[in-house]
């Protein structure tokens, strides 16, 4: 089999406080291939964003240990030079919140060919206002010309979106990691720049790495998932194994808890407790140990690992095999600590 566009492994992203480094992302070992969506999802807190920065080399000052091999390189021991060479030409990024991704002061025309600028500067002058234009054009700007000239302030959420997707592919990026690409929007745009996110990816076969805690996202978008939980991938597997044969405690209880029709009539599950922050995390056994009371402690494994339960679908800790949803006694019985 060819080599994935991008490979993680064993990835350890740290973070000091006070005196003393913690994990934010622990051991995440993960493939990304050509053409494919990967959707990373997880609740806040768990390492989704601190991922993508470390794939970006966007941390300053977090200690990065294992291995990103971007077609076969390892990107980590980098220098920030030539890390700034992949950033923005072969690995693009769409950011969360399109009007802190653009400079208020410049308009949307000259942002762009900054990005253009970088890493095509031979283009002429002429060439790089034309390259603008029918990037305008390709993300769905309906009048290009006439939003080259526009401040992002005059333009409206969604449109926005479409220009900070029109810097990530202004190079022709091999991969595209999206962090939360349509959280800031109205439900009405969000769908539209889904959409377009999918049409530029089959358009031009890059791998997208798609961050998200919107399960609703992951099933319109993703080809594969990888659920994460305070800082580590306790599941992954395709998209149709994953909305329909999910085995571990968190996505089943992640999945329990989205109203549909038929759910919204009976009772849905309450994830209790909250991700513990970085300094609470356990750092043995299960973490989402405490999550789960009424599941018997023998069920956990004391250095939980990932298992290959079916081709292609791995799920850490075998507590997966004797977790069910609490019945109202459990409920009454237990209380979570968090
Ligand atoms: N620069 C930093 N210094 C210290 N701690 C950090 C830093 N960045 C993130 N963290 C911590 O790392 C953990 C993971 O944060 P991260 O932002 O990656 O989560 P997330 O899953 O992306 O959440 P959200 O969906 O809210 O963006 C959190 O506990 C967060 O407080």
């Amino acid at each position: 089999m060819n080599d994935p566009l991008l490979a993680i492994k064993n990835l350890t992203t740290s973070f000091r406080i006070a005196d003393d480094y913690y994990a934010a992302v622990d051991d995440v070992t993960l493939t990304i291939g050509k053409n494919e969506i990967v959707a990373i999802v997880g609740e806040s807190g768990s390492g989704k964003s601190a991922l993508a920065f470390s794939i970006m080399g966007l941390h300053t000052r977090a200690r990065i240990e294992g291995h990103i091999y971007y077609k076969g390189q390892d990107i980590v021991p980098l220098p920030p030079s030539k890390q700034n060479k992949l950033r923005g030409k072969e690995i693009g990024m769409i950011f969360q919140d399109p009007l802190s991704a653009l400079n208020p002061l410049m308009i949307i025309g000259a942002q762009i060919e900054e990005a253009l600028l970088l890493h095509q500067p031979k283009l002429s002058k002429k060439e790089r206002r034309l390259a603008v234009i029918e990037l305008l054009t390709k993300v769905g700007i309906p009048r290009p010309e006439h939003t080259y000239g526009q401040f992002p302030h005059e333009l409206s959420g969604g449109m926005r979106q479409r220009v900070v997707i029109a810097i990530a592919i202004a190079n022709e990026p091999k991969l595209l990691i999206a962090d939360e690409p349509t959280t800031a929007l109205d439900v009405t745009i969000q769908l539209q720049i889904l959409e377009l996110i999918k049409k530029l990816k089959n358009e031009s076969e890059a791998g997208i790495l798609l961050i998200t805690h919107d399960l609703g996202v992951v099933a319109e978008m993703a080809d594969r998932v990888a659920v994460m939980y305070a800082g580590q991938i306790v599941e992954i597997a395709d998209i149709y194994t994953l909305l329909s044969a999910a085995k571990h405690p968190y996505t089943r209880s992640l999945l329990h808890s989205i109203p549909t029709s038929k759910e919204s009539q009976s009772r849905l599950h309450v994830i209790q407790g909250i991700v513990p922050s970085l300094q609470n995390l356990p750092r043995q056994g299960c973490r989402f140990r405490s999550r789960m009371p009424w599941i018997d402690p023998s069920a956990h494994e004391d250095n939980p690992t990932m298992h290959e339960i079916a081709p292609g679908h791995y799920v850490r800790c075998t507590c997966y095999k004797s977790f069910h949803f609490p019945d109202q006694k459990e409920v009454n019985d237990t209380h979570v600590l968090s």
